[in-house]
């Protein structure tokens, strides 16, 4: 199997074209393919195929195997690699995620490539969007979860996929391969939740640690830095634009006037190779 691999801002990812390959399993593989040490390593695998509604379809299969309904970083690497390996000319697509359409686009300064500035769409807060248990139409904003014990305030934010920030006074203190695979997997979440820890260090700078959803701690997330901005506005810790520094660098966000939540960043291919699927 011919696949490329990429990053977006250290969260990695395996992308393979859905046109020419077959996966039978897409779980199983994506599972022996992430495996640091056994295959090709990768927080995420990821399928572009053809689409009836939109110019690509984006698949995604965290690295335990479980479907992700979206990812802002794949999203940003995708648009990247459409383009450069030919399967379109343009420089603004729409992908077809099980979240809904999608629409990166590559910005270009003098001809060369800068960044990719995707529209994420508009934030979902009640908690039946999360998904989360309790009232179907009522937000989670600055409320209280008990973990072992111990009160987090938590703000409850779907961009396509559920997340749950908190805000704390010194990120870099928080245990998060202790506390993070217990908020994950908390019974208030039907569906799990990523989760974040995150640090406002002023109205348009955050810094932000992130436990994934059937992957872990990755070094950036997306879709967590969208939901980040948007709990911050809501609970009144930023404006609506600002820089979130990650464990592998920095995304820029923005909630704009429409609703719509608008994340920048990069997107690297690191290599090419060919994965051998019957191993
Ligand atoms: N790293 C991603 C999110 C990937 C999916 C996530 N683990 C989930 O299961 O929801 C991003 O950049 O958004």
């Amino acid at each position: 199997m011919q696949f490329t691999k990429w990053h977006g801002q250290g969260n990695d990812f395996v992308i393979v074209n859905g046109f020419q390959e077959k996966i039978e399993d897409y779980a199983q593989a994506a599972v022996k393919i992430c495996d640091r040490h056994f295959g090709i390593g990768a927080d995420g695998l990821v399928i572009v195929g053809p689409s009836e509604t939109a110019d690509f379809r984006m698949r995604i299969f965290n690295s335990d195997g479980s479907e992700a309904e979206m990812c802002g970083n794949v999203t940003r690497c995708v648009a990247r690699y459409v383009y450069k390996y030919g399967l379109t000319d343009k420089t603004k697509i729409t992908l077809e995620t099980l979240a809904g359409p999608i629409k990166p686009e590559l910005v270009f300064e003098n001809g060369v490539f800068r960044t990719v500035r995707v529209d994420m769409g508009e934030p979902r807060l009640k908690r039946a969007q999360i998904p989360m248990i309790g009232e179907p139409d009522v937000e989670a904003i600055n409320v209280p979860l008990v973990v072992n014990d111990r009160t987090y305030n938590i703000t409850c934010v779907s961009m396509g996929n559920p997340h749950c920030v908190i805000f704390v006074d010194d990120v870099e203190e928080i245990d998060l391969p202790a506390i993070g695979p217990l908020i994950e997997n908390h019974p208030i979440f039907p569906r799990k939740t990523n989760v974040e820890f995150v640090q406002v260090l002023n109205d348009r700078e955050m810094r932000m640690r992130v436990w994934e959803r059937g992957a872990g701690i990755t070094l950036a997330c997306g879709t967590g830095a969208s939901a980040t901005l948007v709990a911050a506005v809501l609970n009144g810790k930023a404006g609506r634009m600002a820089t979130i520094h990650l464990d592998g660098g920095d995304l820029v966000v923005e909630w704009g006037n429409d609703n719509h939540v608008y994340m920048s960043g990069p997107a690297v291919e690191v290599f090419r190779g060919e994965y051998l699927l019957s191993l």
